[in-house]
């Protein structure tokens, strides 16, 4: 019988976290993906290049904000992705969140269990492997914990850490701190990209947010595992929030792989496909993967913010169109979800399969 292949996640052995402790001889075949790993090259150490980088205070400041809301569009038209300094997220909200991450993955494997996935079918949510796909299958190199923060009854509190104590409580303040500074970015892409009814800052309000706490540990064996398969976040708007200074992620631009060089106290920031949808591919959506570093573990907390139109459809902005066709059909963000999760197995980007093809457009 053939396996459907969807997105899935398995709950996390004894021996593999034995095998993350470093217990290891030769890493087991399951984990092997050299062949995706050295497949297109990686800027090095020695070239010079920099992602964009916004400064929020500029953003604010009437002196320099037409020029850093330039900034901020040409980030996230060009790279999709930027560092983005005085971001004025409570410093100690940030400080519990990342205290508690690090706290929750020391804990023995029997208590984060407690919270493990669920199984087949039963959604992303929980502790596990993460994005561990169809039998067969490689495996990333991470532990993950995964949780839908809003709307509140959305919430599996089953899957909510009770260790650290403060867990909860952390996630959630951290969850209501990364709503305002959403809401903050999305009303300057809303001033780049002219949207003068308000639509983008609209079909973000109210809307499903998740997070993702991520653990990689080390691995000494450079160039043959993978902490996270090559993706584009299929959601809307992403911010990622560094734990430590350990290296690992790499953005996809032109064909090469550009490691990000985490600035002190920076946000990092994406573009997820479906807000690459409502900007009608004005904003791009672009790839990205984690390398695990040799010596150090690398722990990240993500958040992500859903985006949608009317009863709930993804869809291009009507406002932003202006002359233009639109170049996705629309698609109720349902089914939407239920396509990523087939599509992501398969290595296909969803949203292109929703691409319409003009003649005097590339795609
Ligand atoms: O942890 C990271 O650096 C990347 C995580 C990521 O890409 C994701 O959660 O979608
Ligand atoms: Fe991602």
């Amino acid at each position: 019988m053939e396996v459907e292949k969807i997105v899935n996640r398995d709950e996390i052995t004894d021996a593999a976290m034995s095998m993350f402790a470093g217990n290891y001889i030769d890493i087991p075949e399951s984990y092997i993906r050299t062949d995706e790993v050295i497949a297109d090259e990686v800027i090095g150490k020695d070239e010079a290049y920099e992602l964009p980088v916004v400064d929020m205070a500029r953003l604010f400041d009437p002196d320099f904000s037409a020029m850093e809301i330039q900034k901020l569009g040409y980030a996230c038209r060009q790279w999709g992705f930027f560092q983005l300094t005085n971001h004025g997220v409570d410093e100690v909200v940030a400080q519990l969140i990342k205290d508690n991450t690090v706290e929750f993955f020391s804990l023995p494997l029997d208590v984060k269990n407690r919270v493990a996935v669920l199984g087949k079918g039963a959604g992303l949510e929980g502790y596990g492997h993460h994005y561990s796909r169809a039998p067969g299958d490689k495996k990333d190199w991470a532990e993950s914990l995964i949780l839908i923060t809003q709307p509140v009854h959305e919430r599996n509190m089953k899957l909510w850490p009770t260790s650290p104590p403060t867990f909860r409580d952390a996630l959630a303040t951290y969850a209501v701190e990364m709503t305002k500074l959403a809401r903050r970015l999305l009303c300057f892409m809303a001033a780049d990209l002219g949207d003068e009814e308000g639509e983008l800052v609209e079909a973000f309000t109210g809307k499903r947010q998740s997070m993702a706490m991520h653990y990689y540990p080390p691995c000494r064996h450079e160039g043959k595992v993978l902490g996270i398969t090559p993706h584009t976040d299929g959601l809307g708007l992403t911010l990622l929030l560094h734990v430590d200074d350990t290296p690992g992620l790499q953005i996809k631009k032109d064909g090469r792989w550009y490691p990000v060089r985490p600035l002190p106290g920076a946000m990092l920031v994406n573009i997820g496909d479906v807000l690459d949808i409502l900007t009608n591919g004005a904003y791009k959506s672009v790839k990205h993967r984690v390398i695990p570093d040799a010596q150090r573990g690398r722990t990240t907390v993500v958040f992500v913010e859903e985006g949608t139109v009317e009863e709930g459809m993804v869809t291009p902005l009507p406002g932003l169109l202006k002359e233009q066709e639109p170049r996705y059909k629309s698609i109720h963000l349902d089914d939407y979800i239920k396509g990523i999760l087939k599509a992501v197995p398969e290595g296909i980007r969803f949203a292109n399969t929703l691409k319409i093809q003009h003649d005097d457009v590339s795609t």
